[in-house]
């Protein structure tokens, strides 16, 4: 993580404008992460995934509340839907020449294990003595596929949405060399990277004063929880990392539902520490260094293609320290 932000710190030393779009920096910077720890590769070589996974998720954003036949698509596909298989294609082309090259280094003497990464982990799993444990070829590819959308997209919105929220609240730049943790939760909170998560009702459930039947879906609107003042008082729009000052139990006053970035309970986010300590170790290595506003040519516009991301980026003026 520390080498990717140097990597990107270097590059700014170098510009001769200091305007930079922060969406497409840290677009870079996640994925460099997330390739390195994660797959032992470089941005380079997981590039093509980011781009083809970018091109499905606003494929998928543009037809999610579209409704079709059922059974159609057997006999008449959409451009977005030959699209999208052929993007799927080609990321599962790419996603296994990444297992093949590790396979291939083991097998060469180049490396003693399949390694500690993730997808050491996961080979170690493919390859498991007892089939019982073992995973398929489609499960491997599949977790890659996840771990690649789940880590990239969403670290880079709440990096992005935290520097634009500094760069509006200078004073609070200060603050956040201090103490960073505070000021991410309050972003966590009014810019959550997903802002709802589903969940099926797999049996008949009373909740609250509701009677759930099974097989329905559930809507867990995330943003309008977080925006609620009946949780978070009047100020609830406004920008005060103070509410988080003494922890998320007591801005929430105990109530662990009020605040769900990373969802809840046994499928809620793998990454949430991962993720944590590369927003801080980002944000603390650039506040070491710069201070910065928003340029004049920001356009307010919160987007949600996967993640929730600025429509139009988030250009900042950096003025070195
Ligand atoms: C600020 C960054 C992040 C946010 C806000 C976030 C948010 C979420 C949310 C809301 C869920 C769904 C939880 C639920 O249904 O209750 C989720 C699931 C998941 N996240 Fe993250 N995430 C972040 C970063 C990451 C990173 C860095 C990784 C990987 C390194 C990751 C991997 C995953 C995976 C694999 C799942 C699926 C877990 C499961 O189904 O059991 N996430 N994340």
């Amino acid at each position: 993580m520390v080498d990717s932000v140097h990597m990107l710190l270097k590059r700014w030393q170098n510009l001769e404008t200091k305007e930079v779009e922060l969406f497409e920096e840290f677009t870079a910077i996640s994925s460099e992460v997330i390739s390195r720890t994660a797959f032992g590769s470089s941005y380079i070589e997981g590039r093509d995934i980011f781009q083809m996974l970018g091109e499905l998720a606003i494929i998928v954003s543009r037809n999610l509340f579209k409704l079709r036949l059922p059974g159609i698509s057997k006999i008449w596909k959409t451009s977005d839907e030959i699209k999208s298989n052929q993007l799927e294609k080609a990321i599962r082309d790419v996603v296994l020449g990444i297992i093949d090259k590790r396979e291939k280094k083991l097998n060469a003497g180049e490396i003693d294990d399949y390694g500690n990464d993730f997808l050491g982990s996961l080979l170690k799993a493919y390859h498991d003595p007892d089939e019982s444990k073992r995973i398929t070829i489609n499960d491997l590819v599949d977790e890659c596929k996840t771990f690649y959308l789940a880590g990239q997209e969403t670290t880079n919105s709440i990096l992005t949405w935290t520097f634009f929220l500094l760069a509006i609240h200078k004073d609070w730049q200060e603050e956040a060399r201090k103490e960073v943790e505070m000021i991410i939760n309050e972003t966590l909170r009014l810019y959550p990277p997903v802002i709802n998560v589903i969940r099926k009702v797999e049996r008949q459930v009373t909740l609250g004063n509701l009677l759930l039947p099974p097989d329905i879906i559930l809507h867990i609107p995330i943003l309008k929880i977080h925006q609620d003042p009946r949780i978070w008082g009047d100020d609830v729009h406004l920008f005060k990392p103070e509410r988080f000052s003494e922890g998320i139990a007591k801005a929430t006053n105990n109530n662990a539902a009020a605040f769900l970035p990373f969802g809840l309970g046994p499928r809620s986010c793998v990454g949430l520490y991962f993720a944590m300590n590369e927003a801080k170790i980002t944000i603390a290595m650039i506040l070491q260094r710069y201070s910065f506003t928003l340029s004049p040519d920001y356009i307010h516009l919160p987007t949600q293609i996967l993640a929730m991301r600025p429509h139009h980026g988030v250009k900042v003026i950096l003025h070195p320290l």
